[in-house]
């Protein structure tokens, strides 16, 4: 049986994953939190509200590193750069969950994947990995014409925008149509932006309340429209496919793996 870690145990997805990995069984040897931070010691269940599991907390440090074979890291990209490097020292395997990367974070996970085994995927839900594709198709189909936008919904606290979602989800139809999304995408408008260009793939960004997370794609053609739509009711779903990476990365070699790959999805265009 794989051994689990989680990073940033005291984070909303922290929580939903211990939650989660309590729920389906699954054996947690290790979860941290920041180093000197006043939680180190308790109890990782009871932290995250589901009760005893059992483990304690520890501060993030190489001894918690070497507790397991595959780590979860949903906390942010500084931190987890420094939590990459400790796995890559240790030779440990990786989740990755954290979005708002820069192109040069994420060519430092690239980098890590010549060593160890890493899943990275801005969105770990089933349902948003199979809207990649039907976004895909859809592009093909009425991409010529139809104008494209992405509008993304998440609470109040998120820091990054437009979401990891909304920009695979831009990043996967651009490719579909052969469009460089660095020259196509406009992200919000405002004052006299004139006419629509035909090629641009426009982002909405709302961020409100506690919405878990929300994704359109629309694609929007005179006399017809077409919105394919996901909705996430619970961070739980995110933790789900976290977890069934963890195991899917069991004994992989090194290389950089997608949430289609964890998933058995054809790969994407
Ligand atoms: N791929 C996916 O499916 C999903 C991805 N995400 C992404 O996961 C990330 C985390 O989201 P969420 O759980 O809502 O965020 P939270 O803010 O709730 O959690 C962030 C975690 O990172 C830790 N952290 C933040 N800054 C530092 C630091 N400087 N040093 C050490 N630890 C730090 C926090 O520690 P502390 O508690 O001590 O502050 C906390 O544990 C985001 O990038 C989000 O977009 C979210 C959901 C799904
Ligand atoms: O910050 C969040 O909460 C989420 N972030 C991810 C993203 O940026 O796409 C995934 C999910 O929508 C929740």
């Amino acid at each position: 049986m794989t051994s689990i870690g989680i990073f940033g145990a005291n984070g909303r997805m922290g929580r939903a994953l211990v939650t989660v990995a309590k729920e389906q069984q699954i054996q947690l040897t290790a979860a941290t939190v920041r180093s000197g931070s006043e939680l180190v010691g308790l109890d990782a269940g009871e932290l995250a509200g589901c009760g005893k599991i059992g483990l304690a907390l520890s501060a993030t440090a190489a001894a918690a590193v070497q507790q397991a074979e595959v780590w979860v890291d949903f906390t942010m990209p500084e931190p987890m750069l420094a939590q990459l490097a400790l796995c890559v020292a240790e030779r440990k395997a990786m989740v990755i969950g954290v979005t708002g990367l820069t192109d040069a974070q994420y060519q430092l996970i690239q980098q890590a994947s010549t060593q160890i085994p890493i899943v990275w995927a801005p969105n770990m839900s089933v349902g948003v990995n199979l809207l990649l594709h039907l976004a895909q198709t859809a592009a093909r189909v009425m991409g010529n014409t139809a104008d494209i936008e992405i509008i993304e919904a998440h609470h109040r606290f998120k820091k990054d925008s437009p979401s990891g979602t909304a920009m695979a989800i831009g990043a996967s139809i651009a490719r579909s149509l052969g469009r460089n999304l660095n020259e196509v995408a406009v992200y919000g408008r405002e004052g006299m932006i004139g006419e629509r260009p035909q090629q641009t793939i426009g982002f909405a960004t709302v961020r409100g309340g506690d919405i878990i997370g929300d994704h359109t794609a629309l694609f929007a053609d005179l006399g017809e429209r077409l919105e394919i739509t996901h909705k996430a009711s619970s961070r739980n779903t995110f933790a789900q496919g976290a977890l069934r990476a963890a195991l899917w990365l069991q004994n992989k070699q090194p290389g950089l793996y997608t949430m289609q790959q964890v998933l058995g999805l054809p790969k994407l265009d």
